[in-house]
């Protein structure tokens, strides 16, 4: 009788494969690269030999379906199948066959089946840092396998088991109860200290996934957003555990383009694209379909939610260095000194100085302030400008003040002098009053406007602000 590694290379030997199945140090078997394999190639595309149905039955249902299965399998077919592990304590021969699925079955997500046992794919080991990718095709029906990197020949080709990425601990003991090992993968084996920076930001990245995925869902397509998108990949491109990496592409695709950004979300969709191409392949679902989006982002229905970062498809800059041109794809804002001097020097940025109405409305409003050890603080600069049209001072000072929209704000002193440490002449009719990190507030009589707390927040000056520029606090 053959062996089971003879059955698989005998295949090799025909030159249809690019592995062999082999015995692999404390995994049983596995698939080892028999040639170097470039990253992007499509190591294997096999079709199920038993599927099981997408909602679970009763064990005695499944055990009769698999039977059957088993059954209509030729001697060979047959053989590789019972050589498979099977992590289950078994009784009968339909016992085992079960067991034999349990361990190594593969979702199917074609209509109504849920699992299925392929003789090659199912052979596949795990990592933690695999360098390999499992799909499910439903174009073509078949389970690939890609390789996400350079696989050097004598390798062996290992996928990720789980769903998510997330820390050693967690991931070991899922490992564990599920397959039966422990693993001690190259990222699993690392000393304390490298390993618990992995875990950070392997968290980070399910944090940021909760906060893109809370956003999107409730259509929020903000440039806060873009940054956790951009924060992802960034954090993706570190270092192994890189999964969702088109799924990020993709939602800052949907961002930019639910802003009217076109150029933008075509760059995003085609590096979504790409990303897939290579771990699903140019056949794949996902391919045809996010090229055609990355063709026509127009298409998206999201498209024209706003209008704010307006650009046509081709309004791409083609002289940046990639750096430069990565700064303008996530829309990134430098802080840089020297540009925001210069910023700071026109008076008529609005990004700087904002109208009252585009003001934040309190600490927790995250396009402007971020969460730093449990309190907020400012992502940037700015500064409310206004220009003193009244004062009154009942309980405290009031001054009503012209915004650059010509609208009327009030602004409340709540410092511990009420508006006393205010000298008299400086409330003039005329004169502008620049509150740095003003916000606006509700009060419980009269409109919204700014309340003022802090003295050394609030500046006041002789001159017009949008005529002359030589006002700064
Ligand atoms: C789907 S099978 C993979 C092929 C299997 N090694 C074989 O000999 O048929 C899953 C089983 O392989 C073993 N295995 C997979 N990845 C492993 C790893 N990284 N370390 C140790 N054992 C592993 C575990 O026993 C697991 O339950």
């Amino acid at each position: 009788m053959m062996l089971v590694s003879q059955l698989i290379d005998t295949r090799v030997m025909k030159g249809s494969s690019l592995y062999a199945l082999r015995n692999v140090s404390g995994k049983g078997k596995g698939l080892v690269a028999i040639e170097d394999i470039p990253k992007g190639t499509r190591i294997l595309s096999e079709q199920p030999l038993i599927t099981t149905p997408e909602r679970q039955r009763t064990n005695e249902w499944l055990k009769k379906h698999i039977s059957q299965q088993v059954d209509t399998l030729n001697e060979h077919q047959r053989q590789l199948f019972l050589s498979m592990h099977n992590l289950y304590p078994y009784q009968s021969v339909a016992d085992k066959y079960l067991g034999i699925f349990r361990t190594n079955g593969l979702p199917v997500e074609a209509n109504g089946v849920g699992g299925g046992i392929f003789l090659e794919a199912c052979r596949i080991n795990h990592a933690c840092d695999n360098n390999a990718q499992k799909h499910w095709n439903q174009y073509i029906k078949r389970h690939t396998v890609h390789a996400l990197r350079d696989i050097a020949k004598g390798e062996e080709i290992t996928i990720y088991y789980l769903g998510l990425d997330s820390s050693r601990t967690i991931r070991q003991k899922k490992l564990l109860d599920k397959f039966g090992f422990l693993c001690s993968c190259r990222l699993c084996s690392l000393p304390t200290n490298q390993s618990q920076e992995t875990d950070k930001r392997l968290n980070r990245i399910d944090q940021l996934d909760d906060l893109i995925g809370r956003d999107c869902r409730g259509w929020s397509f903000s440039l806060r957003t873009l940054g956790y998108a951009d924060e992802r990949v960034r954090l993706c491109n570190e270092g192994p555990g890189n999964s969702g990496m088109a799924r990020t592409y993709l939602d800052a695709t949907q961002i930019a383009i639910a802003n009217g950004d076109l150029a933008r979300g075509r760059i995003f969709a085609e590096r979504a694209v790409e990303v897939w191409r290579t771990a699903y392949g140019s056949d794949s679902e996902e391919v045809v379909k996010y090229s055609s989006l990355a063709r026509n982002p127009a298409e998206l229905p999201l498209y024209g939610l706003s209008m704010e970062w307006k650009t046509s498809s081709d309004d791409v800059p083609q002289d940046l260095d990639p750096n430069d041109f990565e700064d303008w794809l996530w829309r990134r804002q430098k802080p840089k000194k020297r540009a925001q001097l210069e910023q700071f020097a026109n008076l008529r940025n609005r990004a700087i100085f904002p109208s009252f109405a585009a003001l934040p409305r309190s600490k927790s409003d995250l396009d402007w302030y971020e969460e730093v050890d449990g309190t907020y603080q400012a992502l940037r600069h700015w500064c409310f400008l206004g220009e003193i049209a009244n004062s009154i001072t009942l309980h405290h000072l009031e001054l009503e003040l012209t915004d650059i929209d010509d609208k009327k704000v009030p602004l409340h002193f709540y410092t511990e002098g009420l508006g006393k440490e205010m000298a008299p002449a400086r409330i003039q009719k005329g004169y502008t009053v620049a509150v740095r990190h003003g916000k606006r507030s509700v009060f419980m009589y009269g409109d919204p406007g700014i309340r003022h707390e802090d003295p050394e927040m609030l500046k006041v000056g002789t001159s017009n602000p949008y005529c002359e520029p030589s006002l700064v606090y």
